[in-house]
């Protein structure tokens, strides 16, 4: 039986031309990347519009991902492999488990389905309804913010609820910029194809999207799980500050340290100004112009 790692190629949800590390066994080409230091492999699937995952593995007669309908699959699995080199290379973390575990991508999930989630296993995408979205794996920062659900569950854990939730949220978006830093949007590749330059959340402007960015407006709901997509908003501001003003590399590295070493399930908003300023402290040193960024950043948001 002849079986090989390969290399293809397709088109994006948006029309980009994207690289492919693919496999081939007996006659058929698969999404299925073998080419990383992980014990695993970075696989994408199909659910074939359908709500039962993984499904089924993506396919290509060959090798050419070019089919209007594959930009989904392509995506996902280019994209999941921009997310695994980002935390491999910038934080020497192994896949979301750091144990090189494989990662798994589901498309084409339900039907007209507007949404994406890290379900505790995998990643899931649906194909948008066309005006809302567009298949979801097609944003870069969408697809790093499912990986982060994944990597803050196996480290800090931060409950999916009120504050921990919203800063769980506030996790996700802020390395979906550090994946995506071209603007402060996120979501925007593939929120309303139909109309430019909006987004689903702003991290420099949350109030463009409904969202607060001062404690003082902080939601007090029980909806979606305490409002973790709308009070997002402060810890997010706060990021967009403090990423600003210390730049993206240093942000990157207090990042992931608060997340990684001093965050817990329960943390609120200010645990993270407290786990970051440690996180500064331990690299650059209390007093330093980057904790005191740090600390500035927070005081804006109303957090202390
Ligand atoms: O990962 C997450 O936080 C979101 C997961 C949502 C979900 C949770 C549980 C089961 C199914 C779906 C998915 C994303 C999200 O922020 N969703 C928001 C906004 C949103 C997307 N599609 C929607 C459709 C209707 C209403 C809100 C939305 C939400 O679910 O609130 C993250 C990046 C883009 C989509
Ligand atoms: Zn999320």
């Amino acid at each position: 039986v002849t079986a090989s790692a390969t290399s293809g190629y397709g088109y994006g949800v948006n029309g980009g031309y994207k690289a492919l590390n693919t496999y081939y066994s007996s006659g058929t080409y698969y999404l299925y990347d073998v080419t990383k230091p992980m014990s695993g492999v970075i696989r994408t699937t199909t659910a074939k519009n359908g709500t039962s995952i993984p499904g089924w593995y993506s396919v290509d007669s060959n090798n050419a991902w070019t089919a209007y309908s594959q930009g989904a699959d392509v995506d996902a699995h280019y994209n999941a492999g921009k997310v695994y080199d980002y935390y491999y290379n910038t934080h020497n973390r192994n896949s979301y488990d750091n144990s090189g575990s494989t990662l798994t991508s589901t498309v084409h999930y339900g039907s007209n389905y507007n949404n994406a989630f890290w379900n505790g296993s995998q990643m899931v995408y649906g194909d948008g309804d066309g005006s809302t979205f567009a298949p979801l794996s097609g944003a870069l920062d969408v697809v790093a913010h499912e990986l982060t659900h994944a990597v803050t569950e196996r480290t800090a854990g931060l409950q999916y609820q009120y504050q921990s939730g919203a800063l769980n949220e506030s996790m996700s978006d802020v390395f979906g910029y550090f994946l995506d830093s071209g603007d402060w949007l996120m979501g925007e590749d593939v929120y309303t194809p139909g109309v430019g330059g909006d987004a689903l959340r702003s991290l420099s402007n949350p109030e463009a999207y409904g969202q607060p960015s001062h404690m003082n407006d902080y939601v007090n709901t029980s909806s979606d799980n305490g409002g973790v997509h709308t009070n997002s908003g402060i810890p997010n501001k706060a990021g967009y500050l403090t990423i600003s003003s210390i730049g993206k590399s240093a942000a990157e590295k207090i990042y992931y340290r608060a997340l990684t070493v001093y965050l817990t399930p329960t943390s609120d908003f200010s645990d993270a100004r407290a786990a970051l300023l440690q996180s500064a402290a331990d690299y650059y040193g209390s007093g330093s112009s980057t904790y005191n960024a740090v600390a500035n950043a927070w005081n804006q948001v109303g957090v202390y």
